[in-house]
């Protein structure tokens, strides 16, 4: 009963975030309860441990997407591209559908809209450099804007 009590009390702190605008912390509680706390702590080591891009995975993944338009970003670990679309209504539908993927994967850009240009910006904060996420974020994002004329 005590463990319902608590459960419900995260959810009820979890709403307020929410009220309070704080997304994140709001998808953190909610993993946290649908994981027990050790999974939550597994899931967090092994993103860690999947670490940092090899150098074999630098040339192997990394390449392809830098003759895609992304560059390797100046005194940082991290790619970025600038993507641009006819207008806002494509600009915004490619940055949901990559929102999409990126709060399944818990792993998200950085990036700025104006009009019909994203500037997206790829690094792993956790291991403060390029890891395999990026570069699956990465090869979406070629994929997703793609717009059907
Ligand atoms: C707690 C949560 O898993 C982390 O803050 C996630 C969220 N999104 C993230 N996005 C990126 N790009 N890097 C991270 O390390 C990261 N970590």
């Amino acid at each position: 009963m005590s463990f319902m009590i608590s459960r419900l009390a995260a959810v009820r702190y979890s709403a307020r975030n929410v009220l309070d605008n704080d997304f994140h912390s709001f998808n953190h509680n909610l993993r946290a309860l649908s994981l027990s706390s050790d999974q939550f702590a597994a899931n967090k080591e092994q993103r860690k441990m999947a670490g940092k891009l090899t150098e074999e995975q630098r040339k192997n993944d990394l390449e392809p997407l830098l003759k895609s338009g992304w560059t390797i970003v100046n005194n940082r670990d991290a790619i970025y591209k600038e993507f641009l679309f006819k207008n806002f209504n494509e600009a915004f539908s490619f940055m949901t559908r990559v929102a999409l993927l990126a709060e399944k994967m818990d792993h998200h850009p950085e990036w700025f809209n104006v009009y019909n240009k994203v500037q997206v910006t790829l690094s792993s904060h956790d291991v403060n450099g390029l890891s395999n996420r990026d570069v699956k974020l990465a090869n979406f994002m070629e994929k997703a804007a793609i717009v059907p004329q």
